[in-house]
């Protein structure tokens, strides 16, 4: 891949979201945040996990639309958002069906509301935490096939979906790509969220030397999944530029992805890694 895009400083927006079971509301209530976002000068937008649908195998089925059938108002709906407010926009992920297959998908788009690319989940959140936290995303969804880099206007993100922050392989294929922010969408628990969500992101922040973000829903105590909310951005220091608790709320953070470059010069982990003791396979 070639060099990122110059760096630019960009506005951020991660709008943590309250989700019904009502479509048509949370697509609306995207709309609005995604506009509000742009009021307040946000350039880059993103949205959570889930965010049209209630976090549960029995929604994912009910709730999935074929994107690339081209019958996806989820999606129409976005792009239009995209390109009425001119954001660049990470429309966190919804339930998507293809050929007979469930994923749990992130659509990209552009400031003209063009679809940039998209993000299959590439891991699967399976987990067993007896009388805490069970999920099994298996049931119902199938893992995507490829990970996900784009140049955007903003910059060069990469994509990942909640469970896919705790495997550091995916985020150091993305630093080796020249990504400068990854984004993940998510919606970790509150068994698990206090224990590894900040820790996670500043970990992928540090030790690639780049930007995290994380974008959740917000938590509804009627809901049988307890979302931990904490929305938050990390720079590649390692240090929360923006964060907030379980409640809905747009925050925001100025990202200079100059800082990227002058951490990388000041501390050149890179080309002090060891590649004849250990190596990272990219096998895309
Ligand atoms: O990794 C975790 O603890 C939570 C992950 C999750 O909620 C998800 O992948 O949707």
């Amino acid at each position: 891949m070639a060099s990122p895009p110059p760096s630019k400083k960009v506005k951020l927006a991660l709008c943590q979201l309250a989700v019904s079971a009502d479509k048509k509301s949370n697509l609306s209530i995207a709309a609005d945040a995604i506009a509000e976002a742009a009021r307040e000068g946000a350039k880059l937008v993103v949205l959570p996990e889930m965010f049209n649908c209630p976090y549960s195998n029995d929604s994912f089925p009910k709730y999935a639309e074929d994107i690339e059938g081209g019958s996806s108002e989820s999606a129409d709906a976005m792009a239009e958002a995209a390109k009425q407010h001119g954001v660049v926009l990470i429309a966190g992920s919804m339930p998507e069906t293809s050929s007979g297959k469930l994923y749990n998908t992130c659509l990209v788009f552009d400031e003209k509301g063009k679809l940039l690319g998209k993000h299959r989940k590439v891991h699967l959140f399976d987990i067993d935490i007896p009388g805490k936290q069970t999920f099994k995303e298996s049931d119902t969804l199938t893992p995507g096939q490829n990970i996900t880099v784009m140049d955007t206007s903003v910059g060069r993100l990469g994509i990942g979906i909640c469970y896919d922050i705790r495997f550091p392989e995916l985020a150091m294929l993305y630093a080796k790509k020249g990504v400068q922010l990854i984004v993940y969408p998510g919606a970790f628990n509150v068994t698990t969220g206090p224990a590894h969500w900040e820790l996670l992101q500043r970990a992928r922040a540090v030790d690639n030397q780049l930007f995290v973000a994380t974008c959740s829903v917000a938590r509804d105590p009627d809901f049988t999944y307890q979302a931990w909310g904490h929305s938050s951005v990390f720079d590649p220091w390692g240090e929360c530029l923006a964060t907030t608790e379980e409640k809905p709320a747009i925050i925001y953070a100025d990202l200079d992805f100059e800082e990227v470059k002058t951490r990388r010069t000041n501390m050149p982990l890179e080309s002090q890694k060891r590649h004849d003791l250990y190596d990272l396979v990219d096998k895309t």
